[in-house]
């Protein structure tokens, strides 16, 4: 019988990293049943719609899809669905679904997250038809690959790996007819955070290599150097879940560098405050009146302290720096 690895510091914080997945799904799951916006996929993942959440917290995950959404899709029209989507450190999401039902599908949608995330996804579409049937319905031969760890069909594939392990991350994209020359557009969701600079420079550096025409949106934390921004770091820190990466998260500036200084031609980043009043104002004016928000400062201050940062190169031309809010 082989030897049992020791259980190490760092398994104990891969964990809590893995574990924030749950967050993400839970908030998704808790605003989308109170009508911010429509997810009807997100129940196949979290059951239950779990305990209340605060309106700032519905309120910041509602920017929070909207905005990462608005340059999703206009990445995918710019294209005409001619491209492919990387979502590094997916979690639960439910974009390729969306992205069906609204014919927006790109050639191929992928997803990575660690192995033991991914075995949990590929549990929940093996065993409830509402997220099989629309991979079997886009899938044209019967060479569709579903084992424990991986998911591989035409148009949807999820990959387990750590997004540390560049060589084997891109080893293992590439056995699943990852396309370097198609429009590629890399998506990370408060997920960079959770990786130490030079890791998170690597992937960021390792994609403006592999694509010549491609974007990258990065969500996640910003302005964490005020109090507010300690207050969040020692909130996760006591959950045993240290934020890294929180040296690229100090301002607008420092998140637009870090594509800057790895290859990326054009880098713009906001804050969410501002990303909030560019959202389409009838659709804010409709969730605003779902539940009444008594702390208006905290959600002000809450939104300050994320931001999407979106990076581009443009080999093919295709006008990629002028996809805005
Ligand atoms: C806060 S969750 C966000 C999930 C999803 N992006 C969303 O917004 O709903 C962070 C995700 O990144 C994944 N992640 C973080 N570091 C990773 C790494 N080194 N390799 C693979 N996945 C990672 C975690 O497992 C987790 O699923």
């Amino acid at each position: 019988m082989a030897a049992q690895k020791p259980f190490t510091d760092s398994d104990t914080a891969d964990e809590a990293v893995r574990a924030t997945c749950d967050d993400a799904t839970t908030c998704k799951r808790f605003a989308s049943s109170k009508g911010y916006w429509k997810d009807p996929y997100i129940q196949y993942f979290v059951r239950s719609v779990g305990e209340r959440k605060a309106p700032e917290i519905n309120r910041g995950y509602y920017a929070r899809v909207q905005g990462v959404n608005h340059l999703l899709d206009a990445f995918i029209r710019k294209t005409e669905c001619d491209c492919q989507v990387i979502n590094l450190g997916a979690g639960l999401d439910t974009t390729f679904w969306r992205l069906k039902d609204e014919n927006l599908l790109p050639r191929k949608f992928f997803e990575v997250d660690f192995p033991t995330v991914v075995s949990r996804k590929i549990h929940n579409i093996k065993t409830k038809p509402p997220l099989s049937k629309p991979i079997i319905e886009t899938h044209s031969t019967d060479s569709l690959l579903l084992d424990a760890h991986s998911l591989d069909s035409d148009r949807y594939c999820i990959i387990g790996a750590d997004l540390r392990d560049i060589s084997n991350l891109d080893e293992k994209l590439k056995k699943f007819q990852l396309n370097p020359e198609l429009p590629t557009l890399l998506l990370s969701e408060c997920v960079l955070v959770y990786m130490a600079p030079p890791q998170s420079s690597n992937l960021v550096h390792w994609a403006a290599e592999t694509f010549h025409t491609a974007m990258f949106i990065n969500y996640e934390q910003v302005n964490m150097s005020d109090r507010f921004g300690q207050v969040m770091v020692e909130n996760l820190q006591r959950r045993h879940c240290t934020l890294a990466g929180v040296e690229a998260c100090q301002s607008l500036d420092s998140q637009k560098e870090r594509f800057l200084k790895t290859g990326w031609e054009h880098a713009d980043a906001l804050d969410m405050m501002t990303i909030y009043s560019m959202l389409p104002q009838n659709d804010v004016a409709r969730i605003e009146r779902l539940e009444f928000l008594d702390e208006k400062e905290l959600l002000q201050q809450l939104l300050q302290h994320y931001s999407i940062c979106w990076a581009t190169k443009d080999k093919l031309n295709l006008g990629l720096s002028q996809l805005a809010f």
